[in-house]
């Protein structure tokens, strides 16, 4: 420490000059990405300004390079939103998600493409599909595996009957509050309202803490929270996005059974992305129905080294008893490696569609 008192006026003064030099640099940065967005638009007239993979790039090189105070992943949330408005003066992004406003799902588009991206609410997982086949939107943001309660078959499920690729993931910590309105008459909460997934994740918590209330299932968080507002006895299991919205508070926080309670989404769109360096790949396989078709399947990602991070079955719905395959590994489908492996799965199965190869999500 130093003895030299500590003089608030004089820091105000350097606060003032450091935020003159973060504005002078982040319009400096920002006149870039528009000299970005002119060289193309000269290359290719149909150019794509989003580029996940240098996205991915300049989120893990701030975060190598940052020495705090600030830690590494709010300093990379600083950036995101940087480069969010700096994508929206180069091409405003339209990215429809799994609605209505304030769920999960939302708050992972957010998270993925900043604020500065227009969000639009859809009322199902095969609308988002819809919505971005039809090109009203640049992207989808869909939900597809919980930590806590497994893989989301609605989504696996659209993939099986669209073009649709894969250009990013993003996971989200799951946290859950039990919220209640300022008419809430918290001694009284005879019934909760939330989403099955979300019931679920907050069983055990639920059987002690409110063991006789009912339990009242609907389609989203967000719609518990909008029910909680008009009735007096009824509290909702939902997310910060969602109190936000309809102004509820937290009678009780971070309700979850599990601290780890997390959901992976995806984002999907018409892009093939380049490697950023730490990319994976997903994979719809349909194999022929014979035994040791599942060893045949896994054999050369065994012998090339590939870490397999995810496998899902699905029924394939074009015969009884024949099933498909949902895998996931590390490695992007340019490398050698990987482009050897999915040859010589070519060859054993029924039919292998690429759903698409990203990077690892970086926040
Ligand atoms: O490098 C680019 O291609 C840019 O358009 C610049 C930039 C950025 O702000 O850094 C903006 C949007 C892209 O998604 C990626 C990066």
């Amino acid at each position: 420490m130093t003895d030299t008192p500590i003089d608030l006026e004089a820091l105000r003064q350097r606060i003032d000059e450091l935020d003159g030099d973060i504005l002078r640099l982040i319009s400096e940065r920002a006149a870039c990405a528009q000299r970005v967005a002119q060289v193309k638009t000269a290359e290719d007239p149909q150019a794509v300004f989003y580029r996940p993979e240098r996205e991915a790039q300049v989120l893990r090189r701030i975060m190598a390079l940052n020495q705090g105070p600030l830690d590494s992943e709010e300093m990379a949330r600083l950036f995101r939103e940087i480069m969010s408005a700096c994508l929206a003066l180069e091409q405003p992004i339209k990215v429809a998600y799994l609605g209505p406003e304030g769920t999960f799902t939302q708050q992972a588009a957010l998270k993925h493409f900043g604020e500065s991206a227009q969000s639009m609410p859809m009322a199902a997982i095969d609308e988002v599909f819809r919505e971005v086949e039809a090109g009203a939107v640049n992207y989808g943001v869909v939900p597809v595996e919980n930590s806590t309660e497994g893989v989301v078959n609605h989504t696996l499920d659209s993939f099986m009957d669209s073009s649709m690729r894969i250009c990013g993931e993003v996971v989200l910590r799951i946290h859950h509050h039990l919220l209640v309105a300022e008419t809430t008459r918290q001694d009284k909460v005879s019934r909760i309202y939330s989403h099955p997934q979300s019931f679920a994740q907050c069983r055990k918590w639920l059987d002690a803490h409110f063991p006789h209330a009912e339990r009242v299932p609907v389609s989203s968080n967000a719609e518990a929270a909008r029910l909680v507002k008009t009735e007096w006895h009824s509290a909702a299991i939902a997310g910060d996005m969602a109190a936000k919205l309809y102004g509820l508070t937290r009678l009780a926080e971070k309700i979850e059974d599990r601290p780890d309670n997390s959901t992976r989404f995806l984002i999907i769109g018409y892009q093939d992305v380049p490697m950023s360096g730490e990319d994976k790949t997903s994979i719809v396989v349909a194999m022929r129905n014979q035994p040791g078709a599942l060893h045949d399947l896994l054999e050369p990602f065994h012998r090339h080294q590939i870490d397999l991070t995810r496998l899902e079955t699905r029924p394939s719905r074009t015969g009884v008893w024949n099933y498909v395959f949902f895998i996931d590994f590390k490695g992007h489908r340019d490398e050698p490696r990987v482009a050897a492996v999915l040859e010589e799965v070519q060859l054993r199965a029924a039919e292998v569609k690429v759903l698409g190869s990203y990077p690892v999500g970086v926040l």
